[in-house]
């Protein structure tokens, strides 16, 4: 990726990869999921939260040492992975993605709880923005920035469950693209979203 493709606050291209990493990092970004889990549902003894705060200080410290920039890195840019290696995002796998839209699926798991075993509608709206933009890339051929996100949650949706998502772009004018999409549990709608994505200019902030 060169300066130019990345002047301004935010990318214009994306650095897809299949590679950085090695063919091992998908493995490791499910293990720090399955952390991000393990750490919500934990009632440690006061020694395990000693011996815990010890053992990530040693990981963070190896993590510290290979930190690289956000352009560069493989978390986001991994194509071949669950939400492309964003341990950020809800992990989902795109099964279609063309001009028109997206079919995904998606799992929340432990992380993502917000109460009483379903989903929290934060995640939902996390989720919903980045299918949505992605939709936009692939309408435009451009990165695209979220105008506005409307969610409606419209029936609970459950942790550890196979979540249907899919995304239409409903409009194109110039540089605005009005998008919608829905999250399903088999036959039953959880959450529909509309927006405006915009198409960033090159060298856009
Ligand atoms: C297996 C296959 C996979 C393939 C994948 C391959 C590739 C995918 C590649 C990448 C994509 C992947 C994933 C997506 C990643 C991330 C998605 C997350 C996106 C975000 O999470 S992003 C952060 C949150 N987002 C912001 O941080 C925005 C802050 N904001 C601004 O940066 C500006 O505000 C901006 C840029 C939005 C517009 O500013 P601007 O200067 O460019 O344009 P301007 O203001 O002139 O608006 C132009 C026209 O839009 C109308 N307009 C604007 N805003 C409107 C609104 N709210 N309501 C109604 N209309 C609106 C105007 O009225 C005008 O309309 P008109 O032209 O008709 O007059």
């Amino acid at each position: 990726m060169t300066d130019e493709q990345h002047e301004g606050g935010f990318r214009t291209d994306m650095a897809i990869s299949v590679d950085k990493g090695g063919p091992r990092y998908g493995e490791f970004v499910e293990s720090a999921r399955l952390f991000m889990d393990r750490v919500r549902a934990a009632m440690p003894t006061e020694e395990l939260v000693d011996d815990l705060i010890d053992e990530l200080a040693t990981i963070n410290a190896k993590l510290e040492a290979v930190a690289i920039d956000e352009w560069n890195s493989p978390s986001g840019t991994r194509i071949d992975l669950p939400a492309r290696g964003n341990i950020t995002l809800p992990p989902y796998l795109v099964n279609r993605a063309d001009a028109t839209g997206v079919d995904a699926t998606l799992r929340f798991t432990r992380f993502h709880l917000g109460g009483n075993n379903a989903a929290h509608g934060g995640y939902i709206g996390t989720a919903f923005d980045d299918l949505l933009g992605m939709t936009g890339a692939l309408a435009t051929g451009k990165v695209t920035r979220t105008a506005y996100l409307t969610v409606n949650y419209r029936s609970i949706t459950p942790l550890y469950t196979d979540l249907s998502v899919t995304t239409q772009v409903t409009k194109v004018d110039g540089r605005k693209i009005f998008v919608a999409a829905q999250m399903r549990d088999g036959d039953r709608l959880c959450a529909e979203a509309d927006g405006l994505f915009i198409a960033l200019n090159p060298g856009q902030p």
